[in-house]
């Protein structure tokens, strides 16, 4: 990644600028009453987590139960791995058969990302389907792919997906109860999940202010749990006024995230926020992001307890699996085309209406 290829040059309306708004209002948020021993989930908290899920679908958690050595062990490891030559971390690259492993050459809107990446998949094997075509029923295992060196690095991401697993439920019963659902709403769709975890190594970049460590996107999942590091990247679209917001790093924290499939689950009473990652020429950041995703099997549609006559579901139901494989298949290439989107299930009909004549008020 020496020079920048043309491939890594963001079209100038999506280029960052230099000048760096810092977050101002993303939810700081103190789970520490979920570890009293009664592992309450008190009505307050319930509430804090609806209000910044509502408002800006981003907050950063503290006092999580996620042990601090957990994390410095995987980092670490991480670190590691990438500082190696390119020939030993190619020797577990992903390929179109091995959809898991180590890769540089990810495309975020169809165009090429200043990163390199090693991807894990928290079930081993994890099944998939084997093709986009809706009629087939094939399903593929796919299994991780652990580089010889560092040694650690398998035994540190397994213990830390432990960790990600716990939290992450806890995060999903309080985004149930904040809906007003059941808090064990969600648990059935993660029997089999898709979980991954992505370990990602930014290096410096000589044109920071034309290439994007990571281009703007939704994350497609139901939530992502991020871990990243002092050196700061991570930008966020203010729901408010569409302004990028940097995410300030703070100590130990979590970043938290809600994904698409939260957003038609809840039939977009939370909404799965754009974001994206600056680089810089001066420092390499590190970032650990773990998504969390259910079975593949899972039908994805607005829950029937959330909609209503008046409130009626704004998507069709989609395959989570199918849509997965299209994501994984299509970010490895550049395309011509859209990669796929919740949008392609949008339902029209209501905003065809209003366009034709109706108004509401
Ligand atoms: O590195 C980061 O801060 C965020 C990465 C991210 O958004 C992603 O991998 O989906
Ligand atoms: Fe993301």
């Amino acid at each position: 990644m020496g020079e920048v290829d043309p491939a890594f040059i963001q079209a100038p309306e999506h280029r960052p600028k230099l000048s760096v708004i810092e977050a101002q209002g993303i939810p700081l948020i103190d789970l520490s009453v979920l570890s009293s021993p009664d592992d309450t989930f008190d009505d307050a908290l319930v509430a804090e987590i609806g209000d910044a899920c509502k408002k800006w679908g981003f907050f950063q958690v503290i006092n999580h139960g996620v042990p601090l050595e957990k994390r410095q062990r995987i980092e670490e490891a991480a670190r590691k791995f990438f500082a190696q030559p390119l020939e030993e971390k190619r020797k577990v690259r992903r390929d179109e058969k091995r959809v898991v492993g180590y890769y540089d050459t990810e495309h975020t809107k169809n165009v090429r990302d200043w990163k390199e990446v090693f991807d894990l998949t928290v079930h081993d094997p994890t099944f998939i389907p084997a093709s986009l075509d809706p009629d087939d029923e094939e399903i593929d295992e796919w299994h991780n792919q652990w580089p010889e060196y560092p040694p650690e690095l398998r035994e540190a991401c397994e213990e830390y997906a432990k960790e990600m697993e716990k939290l992450a439920f806890k995060l999903m019963t309080l985004i149930a109860l904040s809906l007003g659902l059941p808090g064990n709403r969600f648990q059935g769709f993660f029997k089999d999940q898709t979980t991954f975890i992505r370990l990602n190594h930014y290096p410096p970049c000589p044109a920071p202010n034309l290439a994007l460590g990571v281009g703007r996107h939704k994350d497609a999942g139901a939530l992502t749990i991020l871990a990243q590091d002092n050196v700061g990247g991570l930008e966020v679209k203010r729901k408010s006024d569409g302004e990028w917001i940097r995410v300030k790093p703070t100590p130990d924290a979590y970043i938290i995230n809600v994904g698409d499939m939260i957003q038609v689950w809840s039939n977009e009473a939370y909404e799965s926020v754009e974001h994206r990652v600056m680089v810089n020429s001066e420092r390499e950041r590190f970032s650990i992001p773990y998504f969390l995703n259910p079975a593949h099997y899972t039908i994805v549609k607005p829950l029937d307890e959330l909609t209503n006559e008046l409130n009626p579901a704004n998507y069709r139901a989609y395959n989570w699996g199918k849509f997965f494989t299209t994501r994984k298949l299509s970010n490895f290439k550049k395309l011509s085309v859209e990669n796929i989107q919740i949008s392609h299930f949008k339902i029209q009909e209501l905003s065809n209406k209003l366009e034709g004549g109706l108004t509401i008020n």
